[in-house]
């Protein structure tokens, strides 16, 4: 069942980045403080990776505790590894590198040029091998019950490497796909699926700047997931839009939320 979208509007993106980085530290002390430690999925893109900067740069990074948190991805760029395009090369810069996480708990898709070679289909089965392996009986299904899962939204409202129309956002079995002729370069990439997504407790969706306004105006108006994958994303217990005010320029004036900073 999906839950009804909650919306942030910040002043600009830096204010957002900054405002989201705040809520995920506070969102992983408290799973670590209940479960002792939390699982995160990272999305790539400009608004994930300023999220992470800003992340690195809070004080507050510290009341984390890396060593016991879990990263997986939402989507990569079927690239060789250390390809400065994929998502986990920009991770890595923006935050990853500087901070104490524990490589086993680091889940990497893989590269071209990895264990499966060239074969983006059998590095997704790959991947959802893994997911399924770290799912625990209570989970919903074989992919871990997320803590946060972020997305990035993009200008056409593809989220993850989910864009419209294609085979990947039609899925409904599987929870890792091979994605082939994406319109975005490159071409070739592995995604999780809606299935997927939908398995995480909160999932929260990045947008700033006016070349998202049009596509997270569509999302949130009632359109279908095939068309806008955007507005098929959603969590169990929360579905959080983190705008600045450029993406969230043209909502219609009924979902712009009454206070927004
Ligand atoms: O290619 C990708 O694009 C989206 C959106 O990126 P943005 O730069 O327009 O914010 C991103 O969420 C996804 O992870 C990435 O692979």
């Amino acid at each position: 069942m999906s839950t009804v979208p909650q919306l942030v509007v910040h002043r600009d993106k830096e204010l957002m980045a900054q405002a989201a980085a705040a809520r995920l530290i506070t969102r992983v002390v408290d799973a670590q403080a209940a479960r002792g430690d939390a699982s995160v999925v990272l999305t790539g893109g400009r608004n994930g990776n300023g999220l992470l900067a800003a992340l690195g740069a809070a004080p507050a990074r510290d009341a984390v505790d890396w060593s016991r948190l879990d990263l997986w991805w939402g989507d990569e760029r079927f690239l060789p590894e250390g390809d400065p395009e994929r998502n986990v090369t920009q991770a890595r810069e923006a935050l990853l590198d500087a901070v104490g996480l524990d490589p086993s708990r680091v889940h990497v898709m893989p590269a071209s040029d990895g264990p499966y070679g060239p074969d983006a289909d059998a590095a997704a089965a790959g991947y959802a091998a893994e997911l399924a392996a770290a799912a625990a009986p209570q989970d919903h299904g074989p992919v871990p019950e997320f803590d946060v899962l972020m997305l990035g939204v993009g200008p056409d409202t593809h989220v993850a490497s989910l864009f419209p129309e294609l085979p990947a956002v039609r899925e409904t079995e599987r929870t890792v796909v091979g994605v082939h002729g994406a319109p975005k370069p490159p071409p070739v990439r592995i995604s999780l699926t809606l299935p997927a997504i939908r398995a995480a407790r909160e999932v929260w969706l990045l947008a700033a700047g006016e070349d998202k306004a049009e596509a997270v105006a569509i999302a949130l108006s009632g359109a279908g997931e095939i068309q806008a994958p955007a507005a098929g994303a959603y969590g169990r217990s929360r579905t959080l839009w983190l705008l600045d005010a450029a993406a969230a320029s043209r909502l219609p004036r009924d979902l712009y939320p009454s206070a927004s900073a």
